[in-house]
């Protein structure tokens, strides 16, 4: 039975796998990504290997290869190191959910199979079921990200009784916009203990008013000290402030997108630390982009990206 030694809370980092220009991982530079989260952007939660991370994107290997990868790192630095571990292949994904048990990992999350798609919430359960099944000592969580699988369950479905399936079910990942279903979740549950995590960093505060209880995105790389604050100003009920900074996020990213090959690249420029292109299918962002971004950061003095350098993009790629 999995002990939530801790609840996940507060900011989750959905990690960049960083690749070499040839597409290749690079390992070399998760240690120093370690230490910017922690150092630079307090934030001490991961989730691996999800869509930021192009998890479906690697192989088997890769993905068990880059989690131990993160567990190592992170070790006495990290609080909490989430795998994904989802895949079209219930044995893969099996064998990814044991692979993150052994190599230590605080817990696993699984989207729903998207290709052959479970067309009902009883055959969605039973997937998830037998994932986490396979690691019974860990946390698990399930990553409701509709808009991408295709599989438009409701998450309040789902998760009516799911502990009675899935013992080991500890929360929620919700990449969504329907604030409906992700309120309705946090309002049904209220005697769970559930962690309500909420994956549309853009609508984050709208979500803490729903009963959010953390979130996990591509932008707290980045942005985690200015949305800790943001949360901070929603706690102590300084919702006008709280307002200020959800809307400085909107204004000055929404416009710049916030694909994958586009987090890359703005990681890239703000952290210094080189995070590459992205692999096939994706493209890497272009330099018109690139180059709008870097004068929009420098024009933020909401963010004061200091180390902000020229020629970042470029470093190691
Ligand atoms: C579709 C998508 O990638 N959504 C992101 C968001 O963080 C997203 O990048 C952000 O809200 C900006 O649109 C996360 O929900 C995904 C995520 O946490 C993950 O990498 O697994």
């Amino acid at each position: 039975m999995a002990s939530p030694k801790k609840k996940l809370q507060g900011l989750v980092a959905a990690t960049i796998t960083p690749m070499t220009e040839n597409g290749e991982i690079n390992f070399s530079v998760i240690g120093q990504y370690v230490d910017y989260l922690v150092k630079e952007q307090g934030v001490k939660n991961i989730f691996v290997n999800g869509t930021t991370g192009e998890g479906l994107s690697l192989s088997v290997s890769e993905r068990r290869q880059v989690a131990e990868e993160w567990v190592t790192k992170g070790k006495d630095k990290l609080d909490q190191v989430v795998i994904h571990v989802g895949a079209l292949s219930l044995k893969e994904s099996q064998e990814l959910a044991q692979h993150a048990a052994e190599i230590g990992a605080d817990g696993i999350a699984v989207i729903a199979p998207f290709f052959l798609k479970p067309w009902s919430k009883d055959v969605l359960i039973n997937f998830l079921k037998e994932v986490a099944a396979a690691a019974p000592a860990l946390p698990f969580y399930y990553y409701h990200i509709p808009a991408l699988t295709g599989v438009k369950i409701r998450a309040e479905e789902l998760l009516d009784g799911i502990q009675d399936k899935i013992p080991t079910f500890q929360g929620l990942k919700f990449s969504d916009t329907d604030l409906l279903d992700f309120g309705q979740c946090v309002d049904q549950n209220r005697q769970q203990q559930f962690a309500f995590l909420f994956g549309v960093d853009e609508q984050l505060l709208s979500a803490l008013v729903m009963g959010a209880t953390g979130a996990v995105g591509s932008t707290y790389n980045y942005l985690g000290r200015k949305t800790s604050q943001m949360l901070e100003a929603f706690e102590r009920k300084d919702f006008s402030l709280a307002l200020n900074y959800q809307s400085c996020f909107l204004v000055y990213f929404s416009h710049l997108g916030f694909g994958v090959s586009q987090t890359k690249a703005i990681m890239t420029l703000v952290s210094g630390i080189p995070m590459g292109p992205p692999r096939l299918p994706l493209q890497k962002a272009s330099r018109e982009f690139t180059d709008s971004v870097e004068a929009k950061l420098k024009s933020l003095d909401f963010l004061s990206f200091s180390d902000l350098k020229d020629g970042n993009l470029e470093a190691g790629s």
